[in-house]
């Protein structure tokens, strides 16, 4: 990786997370443009998966299915054979909606043979949204058996401009979920309201998590979620991961209103 330097104010006052990102357990990369991201994601998933014998990711939806579509095609060194792909969110609709996330990767990723639809766990969409969502667990719980709360080897997560990520909206009570490992939303305030989502105890029981953020749309909520101390923290301030490591990627719109350390990273 070239240039890569690193930028912070010094006069700012210090918060816990900006200790994490100098402790190292948080790393907030930052790229002059999203291909540059595309490509630093491709080497994470690349790192992350190598000599892992079955690999478990889990993938968001939104923008992320485009970036991935556009970058993994023409990764070198990507073995995807052995992976095993469930979503970190799924919209209850049919696979042929443009809305549905499995539609989505169906459409760009496993088109370009990148990865096969049995290597995804999906949900069922002709079922009711709380049955879909037992249904989920079902299907997660047999690839994490003997695991009280599965824990993927990776989780690609996105970012809303109100802060959500998943489908864990701001204020929602789903934030308090303590005991099921997926959950049913049937008030999503961005649409479809009907959706399934893994809940933050397994969000946060992950080895590695990565969220993907970009453009200026992003940006007043990133500072929101990375420097201020918020009492009721935005769902995407909540993802801690409690043994893993924490890794934002962002371009320079979305990061325009940090001061906090970030690593500036380019790679042209
Ligand atoms: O609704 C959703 O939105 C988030 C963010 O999407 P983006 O297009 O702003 O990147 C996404 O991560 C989530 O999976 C999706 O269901």
């Amino acid at each position: 990786m070239a240039n890569l330097s690193l930028s912070h104010s010094p006069d700012v006052n210090i918060t816990e997370k900006q200790k994490s990102v100098m402790s190292g357990s948080l790393q907030i990369r930052v790229f002059p443009s999203t291909s540059e991201l595309a490509l630093s994601l491709a080497q994470v998933l690349v790192h992350e998966s190598q000599g892992s014998n079955g690999f478990k990711l889990g993938l968001s939806g939104g923008s992320l299915v485009q970036l991935l579509s556009r970058e993994l095609p023409k990764t070198p060194g990507l073995c995807t054979q052995d992976w095993k792909v469930a979503l970190c969110d799924e919209r209850l609709l049919p696979f042929t909606d443009p809305e549905s996330t499995y539609g989505e990767y169906q459409r760009h990723l496993i088109q370009h043979g990148v990865l096969s639809e049995s290597q995804f766990v999906k949900i069922d969409p002709s079922l009711s949204v709380e049955e879909a969502a037992a249904d989920y667990t079902r299907k997660l719980r047999e690839l994490f058996p003997g695991s009280d709360v599965p824990s993927f080897d990776l989780l690609i997560l996105g970012l809303g401009p109100d802060g959500h990520t998943a489908s864990l909206f701001p204020g929602h009570p789903l934030l308090e979920e303590k005991d099921q490992i997926v959950a049913p939303i049937k008030d999503s305030p961005k649409p479809p309201p009907e959706r399934v989502t893994l809940t933050l105890p397994v969000i946060n029981a992950a080895k590695t998590v990565v969220f993907v953020a970009t453009g200026e749309s992003k940006a007043g909520v990133l500072k929101r979620i990375l420097q201020d101390a918020e009492s009721d923290p935005l769902p995407a301030a909540r993802v801690a991961p409690t043994h893993g490591k924490l890794l934002w990627l962002l371009d320079e719109p979305a990061a325009r209103e940090l001061t906090c350390p970030v690593e500036k990273h380019s790679v042209l």
